[in-house]
């Protein structure tokens, strides 16, 4: 099943910058594996924001909301998502 994800980051001002930048490695070095995996299809900065879309494609429901809750940026990030279907006049038959 296929989603779009659309997180926007929010990081306090506060918070200590050795802090965040050791989850922002954690966040690059998760979300890579998961497209190594073919479960992030897509992952687009929003220009001009401190915001991606991303393409999701998981097996259900349960395992993009699990993917998303163990993303190390998740208590930083409101989120919404999509779910997708296949166009009519798609030419990309594994749009699916
Ligand atoms: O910077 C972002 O948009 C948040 C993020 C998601 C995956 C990643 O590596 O950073």
């Amino acid at each position: 099943m296929l989603f779009k994800v659309e997180m926007k980051v929010n990081i306090p001002h506060d918070i200590d910058a050795d802090v965040i930048n050791e989850i922002k490695a954690r966040e690059k070095a998760y979300a890579q594996d998961l497209q190594r995996q073919g479960k992030w299809r897509h992952l687009w900065r929003v220009a001009g924001s401190y915001a991606n879309v991303s393409i999701f494609d998981v097996a259900d429901n349960a395992e993009l909301q699990d993917l998303i809750s163990n993303l190390p940026l998740f208590p930083y990030m409101d989120i919404t998502v999509a779910p997708l279907c296949r166009h009519p006049s798609s030419i990309h038959e594994d749009d699916r």
